[in-house]
């Protein structure tokens, strides 16, 4: 139970070394010997289609297999919007092989990040909401850029959608229950200033100072002996981890269900019409 697989995951067939790598979608870079920088770049607002789910994967492994890294700041190239959550057009009128594909990466995703040896801080820049609120709860600490026009949380009622059973946990366990209740319920984007006041973040700092924060903050987690860390961290997220793994073909085929249903995609086809107002 102790070492739930894929936490204290072997590094041997990683790529070692970081050296401002830059790929499609993600930019990972080295600033200090003990940090990595993974910056979000998938214009225009950072959406999470399977490809890019696949590519934060994997930058996550890469920084991982460099045994100097211990914490990895999370932040994104776009000073206004952190993530805007799932690639929507992944589950609108979809072909069923890539739409069960398409989960499969995003649940791959969510175990890599949540369960991943180094410290996680999340620089939330911006708007954050549904899965880019995901991506934030899946790291140790979260600092968010002040603005009371920015929002994180989970909207996916608002959608016509329901947030899947270990996002519903994962909100749990850091808001806690009743706000759970709240915000899924309600579909609730939180302010800054809100988040705060329910734990969902845990830091509000001016535009200009998030990476500084987020760094400075990472650091400090760095230094902690990563045993002890790594460990604890274990306790407190392996029985979460090790239920998905076990359902996840049928959580794949719970989300491939709602998503095909027609009044879903009805849902889903006029709220993206509604995005931007030009779709
Ligand atoms: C019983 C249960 C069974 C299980 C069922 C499981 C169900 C699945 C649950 C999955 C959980 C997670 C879900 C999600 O993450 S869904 C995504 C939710 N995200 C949002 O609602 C955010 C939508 N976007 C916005 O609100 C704004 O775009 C934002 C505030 C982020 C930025 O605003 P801004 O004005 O700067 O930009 P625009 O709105 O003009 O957008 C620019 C273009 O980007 C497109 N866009 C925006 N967001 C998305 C997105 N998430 N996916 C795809 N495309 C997106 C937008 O349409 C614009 O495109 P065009 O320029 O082409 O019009």
């Amino acid at each position: 139970m102790f070492a739930s697989r894929g936490l204290l995951r072997s590094s041997r067939r990683l790529v070692g070394g970081i050296s401002s790598a830059t790929r499609t979608y993600v930019n990972l870079s080295k600033p200090s010997t003990s940090v990595a920088v993974l910056e979000l770049d998938r214009a225009p607002v950072n959406s999470l289609s399977k490809e890019m789910a696949d590519a934060v994967s994997a930058a996550i492994k890469e920084a991982e297999g460099d045994d100097k890294v211990q914490a990895l700041v999370l932040k994104s190239s776009n000073p206004k919007i952190f993530s805007a959550g799932l690639d929507i057009t992944e589950m609108n009128n979809p072909e069923v092989e890539r739409l069960e594909d398409f989960w499969r990466s995003i649940q791959d995703l969510f175990l890599t990040l949540y369960g991943s040896r180094l410290s996680t801080v999340a620089a939330i820049e911006g708007h954050s909401p549904a899965g880019g609120c995901l991506l934030a709860m899946s790291c140790d600490y979260r600092v968010m850029t002040e603005g009371e026009n920015f929002k994180i949380g989970l909207n996916e009622t608002k959608l016509g959608i329901a947030a899947p059973y270990w996002l519903k946990d994962l909100f749990v366990k850091t808001i806690g229950n009743r706000e759970a209740e709240l915000g899924l319920g309600l579909g609730k984007l939180y302010s800054p200033s809100e988040a705060l006041s329910v734990n969902l973040i845990d830091e509000v700092v001016k535009n200009e100072d998030v990476l500084e924060v987020a760094m400075k903050e990472a650091e400090t987690w760095a230094k902690i002996p990563p045993k002890g860390r790594v460990a604890s961290k274990v306790m407190l997220r392996s029985e979460m981890m090790d239920e998905l793994r076990e359902k996840k073909e049928l959580d794949v085929g719970w989300f491939r269900d709602f998503i095909m249903e027609e009044g879903t995609q009805k849902g889903i086809d006029a709220y993206l019409k509604s995005l931007g107002g030009k779709k």
